[in-house]
């Protein structure tokens, strides 16, 4: 969505003569393990004040400890793109639209470069939300809550439905904010990023195919371009979910090249870092109130797991309740206790999911793509549900970029700027020696 929408958007929704929320609030359960329940409850009921306050009478203030459901709706008809299509929006008007990622379709930067100024002033749009999807319904509006604690500043879209609208247990733990909308049953839509589905294209006759979601190819809805794929949550109730994001590096090598060539210093990642650790900009960077992406994301690094481990968790949810408060979750025995509290101790669960993550590793081993591409900020997302279903999938190839010809990576190696190594099968093993631990208590 257009950041001039989404503010204006925002205004309505917090003037006291705008919509009214009577969204899809649900009563919360306990917490365990790095959830803390109080936080949440806190939390939600600054948020069900910020909402009754302001978003209309409607809102139940009297319910406590209440989840925020961010619910998207299924708000249009999409149509196919085709390849000539692509070639004619991409070459045309929605050109800067299409750059969504910060990369361009040979992988350069040059889109990060045209949009340089856009993504500086707009932290907004970089914000992480737990999203319900719904399906029905035509009525839309939207409501803006800035959740202080978890950090979250979350779109919620409601609906006025007289009947009670089937809910499909959707929930967007990581990622960018706005990057996902309800399809057909089944399906949803990620906003288009040329990368991404260059991505998708090579996967399909590729040996790690099995454990990545379907996709259906490039649609438009409204005017804008989506990458359908597979929900992953389709059909399940109430899933339990987890955000892995793989490997010891999260930015690519040219945005550290771009960094040096010309530092842009941003006051949101800034103002992210101080969020989590007001001790942690020098004295430099205090005068500033600024840093730069690659400052930020090799701190992000340093204090999660993802130096120590090659993964790092971003975001959970179990039963009812999300939480994306991780970022200082950084020793095994941190990880290996979160996990431990997902699973609920259930040995079925962490066997299926060692099994899924073994024949995902033998896939790695034997995929094309995995050698030939550089895979940054890329997610194993792990499912359950109540009934023993456990799965792991490999989402997110938004910086997941080709090398150069006849270039390959081991994906163990420590990195060292230039030879572009993502230490993805390193986070592997370390997660598969974590959840062995489990297996074996
Ligand atoms: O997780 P937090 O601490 O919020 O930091 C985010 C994530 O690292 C994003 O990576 P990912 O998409 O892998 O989650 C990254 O997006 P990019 O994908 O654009 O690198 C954001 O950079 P900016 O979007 O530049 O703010 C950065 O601010
Ligand atoms: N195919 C899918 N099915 C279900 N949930 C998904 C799917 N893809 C992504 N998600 C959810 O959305 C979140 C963000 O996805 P991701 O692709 O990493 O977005 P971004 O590119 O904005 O970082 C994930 O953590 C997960 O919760």
């Amino acid at each position: 969505m257009p950041k001039e929408r989404r503010r204006s958007l925002r205004e309505a929704a917090f003037s006291r003569v705008s919509p009214i929320y009577d969204g899809p609030w649900r009563g919360g359960v306990g917490l365990e393990g790095n959830f803390s329940s109080k936080e949440i409850c806190d939390d939600q009921t600054h948020m069900a004040e910020q909402c009754s306050g302001r978003a209309g009478s409607d809102v139940n203030p009297s319910r406590e400890c209440l989840v925020p459901q961010v619910t998207i709706t299924s708000d249009g008809d999409s149509r196919e793109i085709t390849q000539e299509d692509l070639e004619e929006e991409v070459n045309g008007r929605l050109r800067r639209k299409l750059s969504n990622s910060s990369l361009s379709s040979n992988g350069s930067s040059t889109a990060y470069e045209e949009s340089e100024d856009d993504i500086l002033s707009d932290n907004e749009t970089k914000s992480k939300g737990i999203v319900t999807l719904e399906h029905l319904g035509d009525s839309v509006r939207e409501v803006t809550l800035n959740n202080t604690r978890w950090k979250l500043k979350t779109i919620v879209q409601c609906h006025l439905l007289a009947s009670q609208p089937k809910r499909l247990a959707w929930v967007q733990l990581a990622g960018h904010e706005g990057n996902f909308k309800a399809a057909d049953e089944g399906s949803i839509l990620k906003k288009f990023s040329e990368n991404e589905k260059l991505c998708f294209e090579w996967l399909k006759d590729d040996a790690l195919n099995l454990f990545v979601p379907s996709y259906y190819g490039v649609v438009e809805r409204d005017g804008e371009l989506f990458l359908k794929m597979k929900d992953l949550l389709a059909g399940l109730e109430s899933p339990n979910v987890m955000d892995c994001k793989m490997g010891m590096r999260t930015y690519l090598e040219e945005e550290l090249v771009l960094a040096r060539v010309k530092p842009k210093l941003r006051a949101d990642l800034y103002k992210k870092m101080v969020e989590v650790d007001s001790s942690a900009p020098t004295e430099k960077e205090q005068k500033q109130q600024a840093i730069t992406k690659p400052r930020y994301m090799q701190w992000r690094e340093s204090v999660s797991s993802t130096n120590t481990l090659g993964f790092r968790i971003e975001g959970i949810k179990r039963g009812e309740n999300c939480s994306t408060d991780f970022k200082r979750t950084r020793s095994r025995e941190d990880v290996t206790k979160i996990f431990r509290d997902f699973v609920g101790g259930n040995k079925n669960i962490i066997n299926s999911y060692i099994t899924r993550l073994e024949d995902i590793k033998k896939a790695l081993k034997k995929s094309e793509f995995f050698k030939k591409h550089e895979v940054i900020g890329s997610s194993l997302l792990f499912i359950h549900n109540q009934k023993g279903r456990a799965e792991v999938w490999v989402i997110d190839f938004g910086k997941t970029t080709p090398l150069l010809d006849g270039q390959i990576l081991d994906h163990h190696r420590p990195w060292t700027e230039g030879n572009r190594e993502d230490g993805y099968l390193w986070g592997l093993d370390n997660l598969l020696q974590i959840l062995a631990s489990l297996a074996r208590e």
